[in-house]
């Protein structure tokens, strides 16, 4: 569970629609939330990317045995805050949920593959074959559908399967479509 409060507020009325794509490395977030953005105008925020492209030091230091960034979650969060809790318009790209504030987001997205699917991708990505070990382990025990269940209501968690090009372009046409349901919504709510 997170360590900061999970309270919605009033905040959140004011940003606008932010959505967490999360799920095992390998199962498609990256390819979705570029094509989400580039349909809706949402900016895709690639936590990745940002930790280590960041001028703010978001990591502890470089672990060897993962071949990634330890990240400092609280300097993340810190970090995202202007952005993600107080402008929104964000589509949050993390293998990782458990941590973030659930007043940031309208939605969370688990993306699930596949296992020998998820296999061939990070073959393909070159990892290592103890992290493509852990991270097909990691899917097999849906280790990312429970931390997101744990963490936020399950009304805000949807899972997708992405294991096809078809199920790729079905998952981006839903969200597409609920983004701009709820762009519809702000605007008629603020013309009332
Ligand atoms: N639903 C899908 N069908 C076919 N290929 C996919 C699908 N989702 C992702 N891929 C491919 O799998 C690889 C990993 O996708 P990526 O978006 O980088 O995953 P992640 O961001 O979760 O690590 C990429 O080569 C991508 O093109």
């Amino acid at each position: 569970m997170g360590k900061r409060s999970r309270q919605q507020s009033s905040v959140a009325d004011a940003r606008q629609t932010n959505v967490l794509i999360t799920g095992t490395p390998g199962t498609g977030k990256s390819t979705l939330a570029a094509q989400l953005a580039q349909r809706t105008g949402l900016e895709h925020v690639d936590v990745g990317d940002v930790v280590r492209n960041s001028q703010d030091k978001l990591h502890d230091g470089w672990d060897e045995h993962n071949a990634a960034y330890v990240l400092n979650e609280d300097a993340l969060l810190d970090h995202l805050e202007p952005l993600v809790g107080g402008r929104g318009g964000c589509i949050v790209d993390h293998h990782s949920s458990d941590f973030y504030p659930e007043r940031w987001f309208d939605k969370v997205v688990v993306l699930t593959c596949d296992n020998t699917v998820l296999y061939n991708r990070l073959e393909g990505r070159g990892y290592a074959v103890h992290k493509i070990q852990e991270n097909v382990q990691h899917e097999i025990m849906q280790c990312s559908v429970e931390e997101a269940n744990d963490a936020y209501a399950k009304d805000f968690v949807e899972v997708m399967r992405s294991d096809t090009d078809e199920e790729m372009r079905g998952n981006l046409e839903r969200l597409v479509a609920w983004v701009q349901s709820r762009t519809t919504t702000d605007a008629v709510t603020v013309t009332v």
